[in-house]
């Protein structure tokens, strides 16, 4: 389905060449910023309490990853998306293994009444932060995206958009539901795929604050089809990584609209 939204949030994306702030984890660090690089958006990873919320509000968008939480950096998060919320920036929580712990669960509950505008994470995640029964294996998803519909509608009563991610993506600002089936398996033998996507969508989202369940969609448009176009040369997890770093740079506006296949829900 070709939808014209998918070309002006790129374009708005390219344009600004956003400045995403990230509190992620210490897996994801250098993927997060490779990926944010190829995309010719700017990343910085900037912790610590004393300038986080100053740092934050030079940003386009702010992308909160709870991986490696320490009470420490779980101080700064809620700092920083307390200003980014004051301020209008947009900000994205990636509930990385919500469900493993009472520490993580609670850390969710703060930071949920920090208002994201956009919450995503793997099906599992979603599940365990909406209260729900999940199946996760750590940081990696053991349920169906289809099994989290219903949990993803009932987290936009905090949220302004659910993104579900996994062989079939999926959104929801709660008036419509968009399904995107691109990607591919490998994107789960590489670690950090997942919060780089959390990167990206919330740049994506500062470049387009009045479109933001649009601009997820076209975020994920972009990178399925990047990792699709990767894996007709990769031949492992090592040259997809490399491949899906090159893919992401050499996209262009009319491939992702031309290619996406979206099925909208109203
Ligand atoms: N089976 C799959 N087929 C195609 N794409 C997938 C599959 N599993 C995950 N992806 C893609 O991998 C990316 C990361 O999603 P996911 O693996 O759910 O996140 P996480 O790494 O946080 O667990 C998303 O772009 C998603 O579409
Ligand atoms: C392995 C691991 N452990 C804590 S955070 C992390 C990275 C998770 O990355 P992703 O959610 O993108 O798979
Ligand atoms: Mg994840």
């Amino acid at each position: 389905m070709q939808l014209p939204f998918i070309e002006s949030c790129f374009h708005a994306f390219k344009d600004q060449s956003a400045l995403v702030h990230n509190l992620t984890n210490d897996v994801a660090h250098n993927t997060v910023a490779n990926v944010l690089l190829a995309c010719r958006a700017s990343p910085a990873m900037v912790h610590d309490i004393q300038e986080a919320p100053d740092f934050v509000c030079l940003s386009d968008a702010l992308a909160i990853n709870i991986g490696t939480l320490t009470q420490t950096r779980l101080n700064s998060m809620l700092a920083t998306a307390e200003m980014a919320h004051s301020k209008g920036i947009p900000w994205v929580l990636d509930p990385v293994a919500v469900g493993a712990t009472a520490f993580r669960q609670q850390a969710c509950r703060q930071l949920l009444s920090l208002q994201p505008d956009v919450i995503r994470g793997n099906a599992s995640e979603i599940l365990a932060l909406a209260g729900m029964s999940s199946q996760s294996r750590g940081t990696d998803s053991g349920d169906s995206v289809a099994a989290a519909h219903a949990a993803a509608e009932a987290l936009t009563q905090y949220a302004k958009v659910v993104v579900v991610t996994g062989e079939i993506d999926w959104v929801t600002d709660g008036m419509n539901r968009w399904a995107i089936n691109h990607g591919h398996p490998m994107m789960t033998q590489v670690t950090a795929i997942g919060c780089a996507l959390t990167a990206l969508i919330a740049g994506f989202v500062g470049a387009n604050k009045k479109a933001m369940a649009q601009a997820a969609v076209t975020a994920l448009c972009y990178y399925g089809q990047a990792a699709e176009h990767a894996m007709q040369i990769a031949q492992g997890p090592g040259s997809f990584y490399i491949h899906f770093l090159d893919s992401l740079y050499a996209l262009q506006a009319t491939d992702v609209s031309q290619q996406a296949r979206v099925t909208l829900y109203e």
